[in-house]
C-alpha cells in the first residue's frame, strides 16, 4: 500500500463546476482521457469526445451521461493519423460550437511498428505532436473568443530520453519504436512551451500546460508484449485511469494557475523537465519545421486572433466560476 500511495499521488482538488464550458478530449474513448472527460462532464461541461472509433466513443459517451446525468456528452470523429480527418473535425466544431474553453490533447500511441500516417508522417511523431499541433492551431481562434481558456497537453516522464532529431524528424534513417515515443513526447513540451511564450506576448488569455500523468494501467502498452506484462505484473502498483487524469484536470480546473502557464506538471505539481525540453532555439525550430510539414503559416499565432486581442480586457484570466 506505502508504494501504491507513493506512485499514485496527485489529486485535483478543485471544486469548480463547469456549467456553460465546453471542452474537448482526444483519444477520450478509454484510459487518462475516458477518465478526464468523465470529469469534467460530472462538473457540468459540454463534453466533445473526440475518437478516432465513433463507435466506442459512442458506448463511452452513453456510459458518461448515465454516470454523470449529464447529457451534453458528444462523440465526434477525429483521427489524429489524418490531417483531413483534423480538418474536418474542426471544421465540423467550429461551425456547430460557439466556444471552446478547455483543450485537452490526450489522445496517444505509443511503441508502434514503423508506420506512417495519412500524410506520410511517422506514426508517433505524426499523431502525438504533428495531430494535436494542427488541431490546436484550427481550433485557437476559438479558444482565444471564449478566454480564458486553456490547452492541456499530455506528454510523459519518457521525455526524458526524447530527442528531436531534425534530420530523421520522420523516423526514415532509424528507427526504434520506444524512442520515437519518446522524441513524440519530448515535442509535446517543446511545443507546450512555444505556445505558452508566444501566447504571452501576444496578450491572449489561453494558457497551456504540460503533464505527465504517471504510470498508468491503459490500453497504451497495447503495441509492446513487454510493456504489457510489465504493466500485468505491477498492475496493482500503478495508476488507475481515474488517478491517471487527475494531473491533466489540475492544470485544467485550478483556479489562479495562469501564471504558470508553459510549465510541465506531474502529480498536480510544476515538475522538472530535461535540459532538451528547455532549449528555446529547438522549440522554434521545431515550430517553423512542425508548421512546414503541415502547410501552416508560421505565425499562425498572431494571425488568428491578433487584430481582436487589443479590443479585449486580457487581465483577468482564471476560470469564471
Ligand atoms: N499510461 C501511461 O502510463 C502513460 C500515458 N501517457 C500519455 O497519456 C495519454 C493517454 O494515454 P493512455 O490513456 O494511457 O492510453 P490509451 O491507449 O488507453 O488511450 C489512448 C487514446 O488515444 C487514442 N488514439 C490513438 N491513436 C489515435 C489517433 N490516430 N487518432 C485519435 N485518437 C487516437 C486511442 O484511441 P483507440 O482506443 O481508438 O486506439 C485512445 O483513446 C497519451 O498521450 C500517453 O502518451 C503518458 C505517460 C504514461
Ligand atoms: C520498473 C518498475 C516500474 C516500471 C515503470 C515503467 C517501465 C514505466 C514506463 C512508463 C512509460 C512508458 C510511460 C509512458 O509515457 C513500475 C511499474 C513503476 C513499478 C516499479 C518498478
Amino acid at each position: 500500500p506505502q508504494i501504491r500511495k507513493m506512485l499514485s499521488s496527485g489529486v485535483c482538488t478543485s471544486t469548480i463546476q463547469l456549467p456553460g464550458k465546453v471542452a474537448v478530449v482526444t483519444g477520450a474513448n478509454t484510459g487518462i482521457g475516458k477518465e478526464t472527460a468523465k470529469e469534467l462532464a460530472r462538473r457540468g461541461a459540454r463534453v466533445y469526445l473526440a475518437c478516432r472509433d465513433v463507435q466506442k466513443g459512442e458506448l463511452v459517451a452513453r456510459e458518461i451521461q448515465m454516470m454523470t446525468g449529464n447529457q451534453q456528452v458528444l462523440v465526434r470523429k477525429l483521427d489524429l493519423a489524418d490531417t483531413k480527418s483534423i480538418r474536418a473535425f474542426a471544421k465540423r466544431f467550429l461551425e456547430e460550437e460557439k466556444h471552446l474553453h478547455i483543450l485537452i490533447n490526450n489522445a496517444g500511441v505509443m511503441m508502434c511498428p514503423y508506420s506512417k500516417t495519412a500524410d506520410g508522417f511517422e506514426m508517433h511523431m505524426g499523431v502525438n505532436h504533428l495531430g494535436h499541433f494542427l488541431l490546436t492551431h484550427l481550433l485557437l481562434e476559438k479558444l482565444e473568443e471564449s478566454a480564458p481558456s486553456r490547452v492541456v497537453n499530455v506528454s510523459s516522464l519518457a521525455h526524458l530520453l526524447g530527442r528531436i532529431h531534425f534530420h530523421n524528424l520522420q523516423g526514415e534513417k532509424f528507427y526504434q519504436s520506444g524512442l520515437a515515443y519518446c522524441h513524440s513526447k519530448l515535442a509535446n513540451i517543446l511545443f507546450t512551451q512555444e505556445l505558452a511564450r508566444r501566447l504571452k506576448a501576444s496578450g491572449s488569455g489561453i494558457t497551456v500546460y504540460s503533464v505527465h500523468p504517471g504510470t498508468v494501467n491503459s490500453e497504451l502498452v497495447r503495441h509492446s508484449a513487454l510493456m504489457r506484462w510489465i504493466w500485468w505484473i505491477f498492475s496493482f502498483f500503478i495508476k488507475t485511469p481515474q488517478q491517471g487524469a487527475q494531473t491533466s484536470l489540475y492544470c485544467a480546473l485550478t483556479e489562479g494557475l495562469e501564471v504558470l502557464s508553459g510549465n510541465h506538471f506531474s502529480d498536480c505539481h510544476v515538475a522538472w523537465v530535461s535540459a532538451q525540453a528547455r532549449n528555446e532555439t529547438v522549440a522554434r525550430r521545431l515550430w517553423d519545421v512542425s508548421c512546414d510539414l503541415l502547410g501552416i503559416p508560421v505565425d499562425w499565432l498572431m494571425m488568428a486572433a491578433g487584430p481582436k486581442r487589443s479590443l479585449k480586457q486580457t487581465t483577468q484570466h482564471t476560470l469564471p466560476k
